[in-house]
């Protein structure tokens, strides 16, 4: 058996990068062809959106597979289409699997202890993909309803290897508007969380420095982020807001230990439709989609690998 954290930093070591692709499929920003092609197939709406935001990631998935050790599908997209988005969700996260790419499902789950262990058996498959309907290694969390709601969470990463992210201070324009809220001593309320998912690290599987209890910090607040490395040395780092929301490796410098681990750096919008984008337009047309977000996610790898310890990963590589 392997815990999450193992086999997140076995599939690290064996990318040589610590890049993470989110899967975002926004209708509208597909390519055409296979938006077309969809509704061609099917005369429900939501059915021809299902097929077409399965198509688009199992074709990222394999352009990608190659490269980074794990995919972020965002379930907000799949449940906006409602059941059939939902089985998409879960057909893209077994392919996913089956690629062999670490799986982290982003659905910020949380509720009371007994509904949040309901939400842990339906996305926590750990290490066994049969384990769960939404098979995923991982799943962010919302930890706003208590620490006792991060428990049932923390008890299925332990009987089934499976990992957590939770919400500590995340990359949007507002989030100081709670998590910058401060107690009577002086401590904000992101702090607070970070402490809890500090000690919560400890109770669940173990590689190295890290537990399998993770927490997502956004890379859009450097200063925060330098400092909540610091404060949770045992906690695995997702860190969304690279790319389109402004960061660069830089900002995220300071989530990595000197051996190039501690952290996995997200990016979706930048990838997904880097065809879209100023940089990858011009030497890629639409059709050519998936070689633009080949070369975006070679960009972000390289990126990573001069800017940040992550580059580590290579040298070491090398020398072995
Ligand atoms: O603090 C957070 C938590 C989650 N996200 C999610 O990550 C991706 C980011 O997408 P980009 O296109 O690279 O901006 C998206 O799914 C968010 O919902 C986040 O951005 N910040």
């Amino acid at each position: 058996m392997a815990s999450f954290v193992s086999r997140l930093h076995q599939a690290i070591r064996t990318k040589k990068t610590a890049a993470l692709v989110g899967l975002d499929p926004r209708w509208e920003q597909l390519p055409v062809r296979i938006r077309r092609a969809a509704e061609e197939m099917y005369d429900d709406p939501a059915a021809a959106k299902a097929a077409a935001f399965e198509e688009f990631c199992v074709r990222l998935i394999d352009v990608v597979a190659p490269l980074v050790p794990a995919i972020k599908p965002q379930a907000a997209f799949f449940e906006e289409l409602g059941p059939d988005g939902s089985v998409a969700l879960a057909r893209v996260i077994r392919y996913g699997r089956a690629q062999g790419l670490i799986v982290i499902c982003d659905a910020k789950r949380g509720d009371i202890g007994s509904t949040a262990e309901a939400y842990a058996k339906a996305y926590l498959a750990g290490e066994d993909p049969q384990a769960a309907p939404y098979a995923a290694d991982a799943l962010t969390v919302n930890p706003y309803l208590g620490e006792d709601t991060l428990q049932p969470f923390v008890e299925l990463c332990q009987k089934r290897e499976a990992g957590i992210y939770v919400l500590v201070r995340t990359s949007n324009p507002g989030a100081a508007t709670f998590q910058n809220h401060q107690n009577k001593e002086g401590q904000t309320l992101y702090e607070q969380v970070a402490e809890t998912v500090e000690k919560l690290a400890l109770q669940a599987g173990f590689d190295g420095n890290y537990g399998s209890i993770g927490a997502v910090v956004g890379a859009t607040y450097p200063r925060e982020l330098k400092d909540l490395r610091e404060k949770m040395p045992h906690v695995p780092l997702l860190i969304p807001g690279y790319g389109a929301q402004g960061g660069n490796a830089a900002d995220v410098a300071a989530a990595f230990d000197s051996a190039g681990l501690g952290a996995i750096v997200n990016s979706s919008r930048a990838i997904n439709f880097a065809f879209r984008s100023l940089a990858y337009a011009e030497s890629f047309g639409e059709k050519q989609w998936e070689a633009a977000a080949e070369a975006a996610t070679r960009a972000m790898i390289a990126d990573l690998a001069a800017n940040t310890p992550a580059g580590q990963l290579m040298v070491d590589s090398k020398e072995a």
